[in-house]
């Protein structure tokens, strides 16, 4: 595993008391995408703040691309890029000004040619010349990322680089991402949209109150912890689950028409126990008009987790 990013016992206690980072581990391979999820407050904002520099942390250890941070920051600081939250840039300049000027400011030496590959993967070519102020909100979170992918940066962070925009808008901004993965840009990015992890992300990592509480590729997350729920529409009501299937974690609603499954730990257990419930039904002579089956979504893990506070 080429490591890109290791974080160790990253700790961040605000002047006010707050700790809004506890101790986080965390490591990072080259070229893959990762969602950094947790709700509002979470510390996901101060942790890329730490690795960017913007935000001293208290304790711990950050190494980027082989460097210590706290004693090489320059040479790493280079290769990273941030796309943050906030929009903020001179609104009276015009775009590609704005780009060129960020590249300068990381010590790059001027170059046209890579100004304009970046403003045309971004579609922003046509609006070069505009001022920003003129631009949808949209077209500016794109100037964002072409500043921050202005210096070539190999690890880029974007701070949830979709909150408030639209469902278009979003996509787009997936497909840009993408684009990204292609060119071998290591991104991490941090959301509270389980379908932004689940759509982009190869892993994903849940913080909620300064504690990572879990990091894992997405789809371990969901063999691991993923539930199914099964309900099977009975022919007739039934009065109690029969004794022949009590080893399943079954229960009855609806007056006894509909038979309820909530169970399986991950790696298609749910499933395996859904079709061996289907089998000793027809066993049993229990006909069932209807079977509804639903997997968990991350969302669902992601709401378990927190009320857990453990992974
Ligand atoms: N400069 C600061 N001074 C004091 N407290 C701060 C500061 N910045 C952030 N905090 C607090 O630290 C905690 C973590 O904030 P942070 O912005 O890192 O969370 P987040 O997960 O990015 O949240 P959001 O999703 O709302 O952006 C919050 O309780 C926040 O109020």
């Amino acid at each position: 595993m080429d490591t890109i990013l290791e974080i160790e016992g990253l700790t961040k206690v605000y002047p006010s008391g707050l700790t809004a980072l506890d101790g986080v581990d965390l490591t990072i391979r080259r070229g893959e995408i990762f969602a950094l999820l947790g709700p509002n407050g979470a510390g996901k904002t101060t942790l890329i703040g730490a690795v960017c520099g913007i935000v001293r942390a208290t304790g711990g250890n950050i190494r980027a691309f082989g460097h210590d941070l706290r004693t090489d920051w320059r040479s790493a600081r280079r290769r990273i890029g941030l796309v943050p939250q906030e929009l903020g840039f001179d609104m009276f300049d015009t775009v590609e000004r704005q780009v060129a000027y960020s590249r300068g400011l990381f010590g790059c030496a001027p170059n046209a040619a890579r100004i304009e590959e970046v403003l045309r993967s971004l579609s922003l070519w046509d609006k070069r010349r505009e001022q920003i102020r003129a631009l949808s909100g949209g077209m500016k979170r794109r100037v964002l990322i072409a500043k921050a992918l202005s210096h070539d940066p190999e690890l880029l962070f974007l701070d949830e680089p979709t909150a408030g925009v639209d469902v278009e808008l979003r996509r787009d901004m997936w497909r840009q991402i993408g684009v990204l993965r292609e060119q071998g840009v290591t991104v991490i990015l941090t959301t509270h949209y389980i379908e932004e992890a689940e759509e982009m992300a190869d892993r994903v990592g849940v913080i909620d109150k300064g504690r990572l509480l879990l990091v894992d590729d997405k789809a371990a997350i969901m063999a691991r912890l993923g539930r199914t729920e099964a309900r099977f529409r009975l022919a007739q009501p039934l009065a109690a689950v029969p004794h022949s299937l009590c080893a399943y974690s079954l229960h009855l609603e609806d007056d006894g028409r509909t038979l309820v499954y909530r169970g399986g730990n991950g790696a298609g257990q749910g499933k395996a126990e859904v079709a061996a419930i289907a089998q000793a039904l027809s066993r049993e002579d229990i006909p069932f008009m209807a079977l509804d089956q639903i997997e968990s979504s991350l969302e669902d893990i992601f709401v378990n987790l927190v009320e857990d506070g453990v992974a």
